[in-house]
């Protein structure tokens, strides 16, 4: 893609990221963790949080998506009471203030968090007071909305799309289903999906993961997911050829075609098997075929990752420079659940301005 200027890791951190996919229960400090562990009692494999910290680093580096989740065990069980949930939301607010990003949807399943008693609005509430704060805090330096998941393997995605509806003008941009993804299918919760476009909400789906085509072909065309979650088999539908031409069949033509956006989270799919390193990760190709491409976290604390590492991950493995990051970003921005005047304002008021200075010192 046209002119690079290779920008300095301390450029990418001051360059506006936009964060697509974030895992609220993904991103914990470790030090919270293992504060919040030692209130609710709840027993933790390390006790300090650089160990912590490297533990779920090294469990969730595990090859499997399945055994990644499990890591999750111990984050899922600290956040059960609104106070929790509401220092979790506010720090992780800060911490992507801190790195840069101005823009973030972070998501989370609310009935995993009720445990302790709390109703599943109270959990929504418990999340929006602490993003409020975190908002408050970065002095609005960034805008964050919520995503609300359902479990794939569970049954409670009419009632959890029903209520990311009921608080879609309270800080709830759009809905998602996670979790395991072969053996679950999309189309297991197809009444929810059918149920949010008749209210004309926005929702991603995980699809192309863990699991080919045939989860990717049922998010989008009986589901009617409006973006990706990872979507990185969406190569398995791709040829090249010796020369570097590109073959796309009738899927991967369809995905650009419709500029159906791909939320891509290059660390996180190393961990989990779903690629062999960066270097060899599916966003080179599909970058280069312009496919809509965005660049995202998915678990921070699992993968000690961060937009500006994992953009400076792609800068090193690619060659990208800051012409590329901000067409990720503006990607990114095109492709979010916030309504289009306010996607436009933040495109020309804040990404824009902030790439022109990073290339005006270059
Ligand atoms: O990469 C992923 N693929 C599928 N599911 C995931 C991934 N990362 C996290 N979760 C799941 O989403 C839940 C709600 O945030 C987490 O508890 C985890 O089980
Ligand atoms: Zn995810």
């Amino acid at each position: 893609m046209g002119r690079v200027t290779t920008p300095t890791h301390d450029q990418v951190l001051r360059a506006p990221k936009v964060l697509l996919h974030d895992h609220l229960d993904g991103g914990l400090r470790p030090q919270t963790v293992l504060e919040l562990a030692a209130d609710c009692g709840h027993p933790l494999p390390a006790d300090d949080a650089d160990s912590l910290g490297r533990w779920f680093a090294e469990a969730a580096d595990s090859g499997s998506l399945v055994r990644y989740l499990e890591t999750f065990d111990h984050t899922v069980a600290v956040m059960q009471t609104a106070a929790a949930l509401s220092r979790v939301a506010r720090e992780c607010v800060e911490d992507l203030a801190a790195d840069g990003v101005v823009y973030a949807e972070v998501r989370y399943a609310p009935e995993q968090h009720v445990g302790g008693g709390l109703t599943l609005d109270e959990v929504v509430g418990a999340v929006q007071e602490g993003f409020d704060a975190g908002v408050a805090a970065a002095g609005g330096s960034i805008v964050v909305r919520q995503l609300l998941t359902a479990m794939r393997h569970q049954a409670r995605s009419m009632e959890i799309a029903e209520l990311a509806v009921a608080w879609r003008d309270r800080g709830v941009a759009g809905f998602d289903i996670a979790g395991a993804e072969a053996g679950y299918p999309p189309t297991r919760h197809l009444d929810a999906f059918e149920y949010l476009q008749r209210e004309n909400f926005h929702f991603t789906i995980h699809a192309g993961e863990a699991f080919g085509l045939p989860s990717i072909w049922q998010a989008l065309q009986w589901c009617g997911a409006d973006r990706l979650g990872h979507g990185v088999r969406i190569v398995d539908d791709i040829t090249v050829d010796d020369d570097g031409n590109a073959k796309l069949g009738r899927l991967a033509a369809y995905v650009r075609d419709k500029r159906i956006p791909l939320e891509m989270c290059p660390a996180s799919n190393v961990q989990t098997g779903a690629v062999t390193s960066i270097a060899e990760h599916p966003i080179g190709l599909l970058t280069r075929l312009r496919f809509r491409v965005t660049v995202n976290t998915d678990n921070r604390l699992m993968s000690g990752t961060s937009m500006t590492d994992e953009m400076c991950s792609l800068v090193e493995a690619f060659g990208y420079g800051l012409e590329d990051l901000r067409w990720f970003t503006i990607n990114a921005m095109k492709s979010s659940f916030l309504p289009f005047d306010e996607r436009l304002e933040i495109i020309d008021g804040v990404v824009k301005p902030g790439y022109a200075a990073l290339l005006g010192e270059a």
